[in-house]
């Protein structure tokens, strides 16, 4: 259990206006009632996500490293573990249907031939041709 205070995404939602602006990125509670009119991308676009979810608002807009740093100073809280929403993660099984040992070791034979065929064959010519 987290000792970060708990919101419930319900609570979030009645603090939606200028004097008392939440909103949620990625499962955290961010309170910038005091950052609005500092934010570069203008107070307008806090007022459309106030006591929403934002998450994909602040990514798409690939928010640069300082504005990461800067979020940590707003930060209030964390959503409660019940009103999560997970960021999605693709899940990619190509390992199990594919197994790549059989194609490392067949290749790892195979790479060893060409030098020595090409050793031989220049060694057939020095002696045929000098
Ligand atoms: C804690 C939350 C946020 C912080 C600390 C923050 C901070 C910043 C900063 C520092 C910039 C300047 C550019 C940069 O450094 O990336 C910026 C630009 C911007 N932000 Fe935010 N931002 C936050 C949330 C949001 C949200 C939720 C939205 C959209 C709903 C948003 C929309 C924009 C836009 C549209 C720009 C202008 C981008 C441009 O002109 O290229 N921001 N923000």
């Amino acid at each position: 259990m987290s000792s970060e205070k708990q919101f419930t995404r319900n609570e979030v939602s009645r603090r939606n206006n200028k004097s008392d602006l939440l909103i949620i990125i990625d499962n955290r509670v961010y309170d910038l009632t005091k950052f609005q009119d500092d934010h570069p991308g203008g107070h307008e676009v806090f007022l459309q996500v106030a006591g929403q979810e934002a998450s994909e608002m602040f990514h798409d807009v690939g928010h640069s490293l300082d504005a990461k740093e800067l979020m940590v100073k707003y930060c209030l809280g964390e959503v409660v573990a019940a009103d999560r929403i997970e960021p999605e993660t693709p899940q990619r099984s190509w390992s199990e249907t594919d197994p790549p040992t059989t194609l490392s070791s067949d290749s790892g034979s195979a790479a060893w031939h060409l030098p020595v065929v090409l050793g031989v064959l220049a060694t057939l010519l020095y002696y045929l041709l000098f």
